[in-house]
């Protein structure tokens, strides 16, 4: 296939797809061999044990881990390394929130992603930052210090950042986790306008109770796929089983690591 005139699959287009991936640690798997393939306007639970790797699947989905085998195209290109079509919310804590910058300066800093450092910001930079706000409903808390932003609102923020950056998939890790039910709703209402925009949302998320009601799929996780698909579907009782309550697969190397929390 020439480099210069790269053909697209019209079959993958708007599809994310990942083969054979798997991630290690000093050698140590922590993702053996996964496969999926999820379209855009889907949102999908990511859903696992503690150390099923669910951290570490988003991590490498966004370049921020190298791969041991596997590959993943996204609109039938490969996905190498740090892409602007892919936004990462790290775990709440992994963020540091006393980071100096205001609502919109995190916002602004989503579009200079997309930009590069060395371009100038323009009108049309300006009105994509104010949109941003506007959707995830920050216009009066725009120049507020993102350190006093209650939880709720810094996730908004975030995903703001996220939509300035005009990204295709956003990787959320545990974006529900340590929200109290009001910020719960209007995440989820955050999420449903994303996913009505064509986004592809795929969370990392611990509450079972909640996941027909917020997502669409599910990608079960433990070590190995378990199973992936539309939540009526997959989110069985069977396989919600098989992936909390059997042993994780270690692979050849031994017993995982033990988990960092
Ligand atoms: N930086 C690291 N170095 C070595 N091992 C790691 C590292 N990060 C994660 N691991 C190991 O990889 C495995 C998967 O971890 P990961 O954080 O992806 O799980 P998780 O499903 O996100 O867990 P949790 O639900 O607790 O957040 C675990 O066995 C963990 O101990």
């Amino acid at each position: 296939m020439s480099r210069l005139t790269p053909t697209l699959d019209p079959t993958s287009a708007h599809r994310l797809v990942v083969r054979d991936l798997t991630v290690s640690y000093n050698r140590v798997p922590a993702l053996h061999h996964i496969a999926f393939e999820l379209g855009c306007g889907e949102s999908v639970a990511l859903l696992g044990p503690n150390g099923a790797g669910k951290s570490t699947l988003l991590k490498s989905l966004v370049g921020l881990l190298p791969r041991e085998t596997g590959s993943i195209t996204f609109h039938g290109r490969e996905v190498a390394g740090a892409t602007k079509d892919f936004a990462y919310l790290p775990q709440r804590e992994n963020i540091d929130w006393d980071f100096p910058t205001t609502v919109r300066g995190l916002v602004e800093m989503g579009r200079y992603l997309r930009l590069g450092w060395w371009r100038r910001f323009r009108e049309e930079d300006c009105l994509a930052v104010d949109e941003a706000i506007a959707a995830m409903r920050l216009e009066t808390l725009h120049r507020r210090q993102i350190s006093a932003l209650s939880g709720g609102q810094q996730q908004r923020a975030f995903l703001a950042r996220a939509l300035a950056q005009q990204a295709h998939v956003f990787l959320l890790d545990e974006p529900f986790t340590g929200l109290d039910k009001p910020s719960q709703d209007n995440l989820k209402e955050m999420l449903r306008t994303l996913r009505g925009q064509g986004k592809l949302i795929i969370a990392s998320h611990h509450d079972l109770q909640t996941v027909s009601e917020l997502f669409d799929r599910v990608i079960l996780l433990n070590g190995e796929l378990i199973a992936e698909g539309p939540v009526a579907e997959v989110f069985t009782e069977a396989n919600i089983h098989k992936t909390y309550h059997t042993a994780p697969f270690t692979g050849p190397a031994g017993r995982p690591h033990h988990h960092h929390h």
